[in-house]
């Protein structure tokens, strides 16, 4: 078998590892899967390589503990569980990682962690201090603070966004499933792709939602939206299952290769265009749009006409040409209730008319991404 050098030649490397990888057949976490698959980060390790952990499975790890056969519907069921699992999930890795002399450090991320600037820094600030001190950083969404409007919901493109902020060379992730297949694997028929090299490899590919594990979120979409968000910021990801995860560290041709596509782009702004819901609409004139196009510069409330919906500070935001067009998104400076007394005017009017602060633009430059 050939040996793949995005594997070999990487210096950090996040895995993610789905709930379906670590709970048992009854529900709860499996210590076997936790150990197996400490062992070969371990291993990972051993050879020099960085290796950043997103674990899933703080929810299923609470059902049990819980009372609960399945994970529950409601968010606030779901919250609960996650709070009773996650210490119970990084337990469990504090203790493997100790029998090959590692520490595990946890690291709770929620949707705004990797939106907005400062909390961007801290995450990122806090990963390459807990990578510096030669810690095995366990990344899970912070569940029990997370509502609908701001969850991711699956851990995948958390990873893909984890990747980039550390700047990952490889995303490996494990599922229960050994790779992408062009239609669900319980069809027979069904083949798998070895090596994605662009969309054009994934048209008629049928990519459907969670396994019959049930425990899952997401399935294999928000795994194919997670390979798109890494390979587009340059960062290659193997797909497959945690039972190949010794033969996918070391660089053996299993599971599925989505090849890096494109370039290292600021995470958050990836984040935006992929994953985010605007809160509302920025109208801009034909100068506007087209200095935000071309020119990569930031939206000044000189060239606003007007704008839509309910949005406060922070929120992103559609940018919207006078033909209707959504040319970018970006997260907004102003609440709306603000805007309508910008509309038009200069900075240097605003200072005069509003005081210190109101002279700030509207969506700055590097809060934007181009649709
Ligand atoms: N085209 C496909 N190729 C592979 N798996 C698929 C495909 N479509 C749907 N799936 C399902 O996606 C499941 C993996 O997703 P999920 O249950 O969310 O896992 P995890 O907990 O690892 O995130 C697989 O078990 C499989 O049943
Ligand atoms: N943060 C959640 C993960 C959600 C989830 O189930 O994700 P996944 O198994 O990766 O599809 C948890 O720890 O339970």
């Amino acid at each position: 078998m050939s040996t793949r050098t995005e594997v070999t030649s990487a210096a950090r490397i996040v895995v993610k590892v789905g709930s379906s990888s670590l709970t048992t057949a009854a529900g709860g976490i499996d210590p076997e899967r936790v150990r197996r698959l400490v062992d070969v980060l371990a291993g990972v390790r051993a050879r020099g390589t960085e290796v950043v952990l997103v674990s899933s499975g703080a929810i299923a790890a609470g059902l049990a503990p819980l009372g609960l056969k399945k994970r529950p519907r409601g968010l606030a069921a779901q919250q609960a569980a996650a709070s009773v699992g996650q210490g119970l999930l990084v337990h469990r890795y504090t203790e493997e990682l100790a029998r090959h002399g590692l520490i595990a450090g946890q690291v709770l991320l929620t949707v705004d962690d990797v939106t907005r600037r400062a909390h961007y820094r801290n995450a990122h600030q806090t990963l390459a201090e807990l990578l510096q001190l030669g810690v095995l950083p366990v990344v899970n969404e912070n569940d029990t603070v997370a509502t609908h409007e701001i969850r991711f919901g699956d851990n995948d493109r958390l990873a893909a966004l984890v990747a980039q902020m550390v700047h990952a060379d490889l995303l490996v992730l494990l599922s229960d499933v050994d790779g992408l297949y062009d239609g669900h694997p319980s069809q027979p028929g069904t083949r798998m792709l070895h090596e994605v090299r662009g969309e054009a490899d994934l048209a008629g590919v049928q990519i459907g939602s969670v396994g019959a594990a049930g425990v899952g979120t997401g399935g294999m979409v928000t795994k194919v939206e997670a390979a798109r968000i890494a390979t587009g910021a340059g960062i290659p990801v193997v797909l497959t299952s945690a039972d190949n995860a010794s033969a996918a560290l070391t660089g053996d041709a299993v599971g599925t290769l989505f090849h890096a596509t494109g370039k290292r782009r600021p995470t958050r702004l990836l984040w935006l265009a992929h994953a985010t819901e605007p809160k509302g609409r920025l109208l801009l004139d034909a100068g506007a749009a087209r200095a935000v196009v071309s020119r990569g510069a930031s939206l000044l409330a000189a060239g606003l006409t007007g704008c839509e919906g309910a949005f406060e500070a922070g929120d992103p935001v559609d940018l919207v040409d006078p033909a209707g067009a959504s040319v970018a998104r970006g997260l907004v400076n102003f609440d709306a209730s603000e805007v309508p007394g910008l509309l038009g005017k200069s900075s240097a009017v605003l200072l005069q008319e509003f005081g210190e602060g109101y002279d700030r633009v509207v969506v700055h430059r590097d809060d934007l991404v181009l649709l």
